[in-house]
């Protein structure tokens, strides 16, 4: 068993040494220094990462899937019924679903992890090769009535996620994504965000699956009430606990990443970030460790408002920018290859030396 304390603790910073490695040789590899851009420091980051230079090939890929239901569906923030999301469940399972062809295009693999999905699966699924069933409740309490989750919910489910990403290193994963599904969690991810940055919630709420106005204003409200009913209004005050406050708004789906995010970076394993509920959850994460960050990549820029705060709040640079609001972990596999890119230069690009090019311009 992986407790949350012991993951925070094998978390550590960047290796410098190997940092200095990785710049060194990316200024004598054949191309004008820093004509790479954003890939040369992503490369050497995940040299820092791995503590070696050049750090392993980040493949296999591994995506996860959370999935869970919300009691603050309830208060009418989605048009879909709640009902989906378990389908959608059968859907990843039978290879249906976006993040099946996005992953086939790539080579990675889909874990579908029940964390809390409300309704019953359809017959048969429930033994289906690539579904763990590590429901922890059927869905989590209205965030605007209580708190959403109990301690020991919030924690098994934190705990979860680091057993998941533990248990794909150890099946060969060396790039672990995130994936979820959850029919109303764009409210709860949210939530999430104006808890962690002090943001106000008309700022970083959107759309989700599609609204109309009335209903954003209304799922705007929605946050305001559930922020104000857990002390969170303006943000959690100082030196607040994050799992409380992951307890408090969060989702089934949002404590397992931020579980995921923490267990990829105490395994000096890079973790892909897909969109707002991925993001949200890497905001709990960098509270409880912030050397976590270290592992983290933002594969994308999701629409959602939310988003962008998000990772200007920590930092990170997604790598791409569709205007994609779809989750799964669409976002995270569509910017793989990029990160892989990023690694196969230190790995494959002859150095001035060796090829005989002359490694400097000649004076104009
Ligand atoms: O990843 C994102 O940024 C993202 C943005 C908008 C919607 N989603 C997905 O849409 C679902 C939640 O939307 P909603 O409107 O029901 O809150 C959930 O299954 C998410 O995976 C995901
Ligand atoms: C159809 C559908 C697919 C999804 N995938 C992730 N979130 C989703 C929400 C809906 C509604």
């Amino acid at each position: 068993m992986h407790t949350i304390e012991d993951t925070l603790a094998a978390i550590r910073p960047l290796d410098e040494a190997a940092m200095r490695d990785a710049r060194d040789l990316q200024a004598r590899l054949t191309k004008p220094p820093g004509s790479l851009g954003v890939l040369e420091e992503l490369s050497v980051r995940l040299a820092g990462l791995a503590g070696t230079c050049p750090p392993p090939l980040p493949e296999p890929a591994a995506v996860a899937v959370f999935a869970a239901d919300h009691g603050v569906h309830a208060r009418g923030v989605t048009p879909w019924p709640q009902e989906v999301t378990a389908q959608m469940v059968a859907n990843f399972l039978a290879g249906g679903a976006v993040v099946n062809a996005f992953a086939r295009q790539v080579g990675a693999t889909v874990t579908v992890v029940d964390v809390g999905v409300a309704t019953a699966l359809p017959e048969g699924l429930a033994d289906a090769p690539g579904l763990l069933d590590r429901k922890i409740a059927p869905g989590t309490a209205d965030m605007t009535a209580g708190p959403a989750m109990t301690p020991e919910q919030a924690r098994a489910a934190v705990e979860t996620g680091i057993a998941v990403a533990r248990d794909l290193v150890d099946g060969g994963a060396r790039a672990l994504l995130t994936g979820d599904m959850g029919i109303a969690n764009t409210t709860a991810s949210a939530a999430l965000v104006a808890a962690f940055t002090g943001l106000p919630p008309a700022e970083v709420t959107g759309r989700g699956t599609g609204i109309d106005d009335a209903t954003h204003a209304r799922k705007i409200g929605v946050i305001e009430a559930a922020l104000a009913r857990h002390g969170l209004t303006g943000g959690a005050p100082e030196g607040a606990d994050p799992l409380a406050v992951l307890a408090a708004v969060g989702g089934l789906e949002h404590a397992a990443l931020a579980g995921f995010v923490l267990g990829a970076a105490a395994l000096r394993v890079p973790v892909v970030l897909d969109g707002v509920i991925a993001g949200s959850a890497a905001l709990a994460a960098a509270a409880l460790a912030p050397d976590a960050l270290g592992a983290c990549v933002a594969g994308h820029r999701s629409v959602e408002p939310g988003h962008s705060a998000t990772v200007a709040h920590l930092g990170l640079r997604p790598l791409v920018d569709l205007e994609l609001r779809l989750g799964e972990g669409t976002g995270a596999l569509l910017a793989l290859p990029l990160v892989q890119g990023a690694v196969r230069v230190l790995h494959e690009v002859a150095t001035f030396d060796a090829a005989g090019v002359s490694d400097k311009p000649s004076q104009v």
